[in-house]
């Protein structure tokens, strides 16, 4: 289980107070305003930045002490986070040993990583021969590779049409039931939230709020998410 115990964070002159669990293996969405603080919410659980109160646990243990590549977290972005002037190959290597030092079986795991994701065969590809779907197919597999307990998507699909948006987040779906991975998921679209997540969570106000149930936070919003969707 992740807990969020009693969080206060703060980037400048902005904070943000989360409280809430998500259960192991669980897929949440987070929703809400721009600038609300989704992004700060998911840095914090990474552990680019340290809450000013609270804790963060995972399965009980305290990540406060642990850095970044220490816990149990994969984070993908929008931009996929694939280094332009590395093969395919090596960019899903460096989700094995950041100093790309990597056993026959690395290898034959990245290969059947490429494969799993459709991209069997593209290996020795750069990422700027390869369309955005296919980018976020790339970063999959990392992630997938990565094996981490806790995924944490910050808007991975926002740049792609609906079909291919829909494909992706099927993929993740199949890739976290594989892994048993916690996934949360930001996302400006609440068809995302209603296709992807049972539970959802709303940062609005300076807050962040326990996962409520997707379906009823939608047919009930509270007037912060009223005023995001609109009329
Ligand atoms: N490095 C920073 N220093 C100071 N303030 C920051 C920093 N990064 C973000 N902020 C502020 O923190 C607040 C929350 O930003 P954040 O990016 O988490 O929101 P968001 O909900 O992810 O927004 P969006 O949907 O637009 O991506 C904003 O008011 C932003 O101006």
């Amino acid at each position: 289980m992740l807990h969020l115990d009693r969080l206060l964070i703060r980037q400048g002159d902005f904070t943000l107070r989360a409280d809430g669990t998500a259960d192991a293996g669980e897929r949440i969405a987070v929703i809400g305003p721009s600038g609300g603080g989704k992004s700060t919410l998911l840095m914090a659980i990474a552990g680019f930045l340290a809450p000013a109160e609270g804790r963060i646990l995972w399965q009980g243990r305290d990540l406060g002490p642990l850095g970044p590549g220490e816990r149990p977290v994969s984070l993908l972005f929008q931009d996929q986070n694939l280094f332009p002037h590395l093969t395919l190959r090596e960019n899903l290597g460096l989700g094995i040993s950041p100093g790309l030092r990597l056993s026959a079986g690395d290898r034959a795991r990245i290969e059947e990583a490429l494969e799993r994701v459709g991209l069997a065969g593209l290996g020795e590809a750069k990422p700027g021969r390869l369309s955005g779907g296919q980018q976020g197919r790339a970063a999959l597999a990392r992630a997938l590779l990565r094996a981490r307990p806790i995924l944490l998507l910050d808007e991975p699909f926002a740049a792609l049409g609906p079909a291919l948006k829909a494909e992706m987040l099927a993929l993740v779906s199949e890739i976290a039931a594989e892994t048993g991975a916690t996934v949360l998921m930001v996302t400006h679209d609440p068809e995302d939230a209603r296709r992807f997540a049972h539970r959802t969570i709303l940062v609005a106000d300076g807050r962040a709020g326990a996962p409520q149930p997707t379906a009823a936070l939608f047919a009930d919003p509270p007037p912060a998410l009223r005023a995001y969707l609109g009329p």
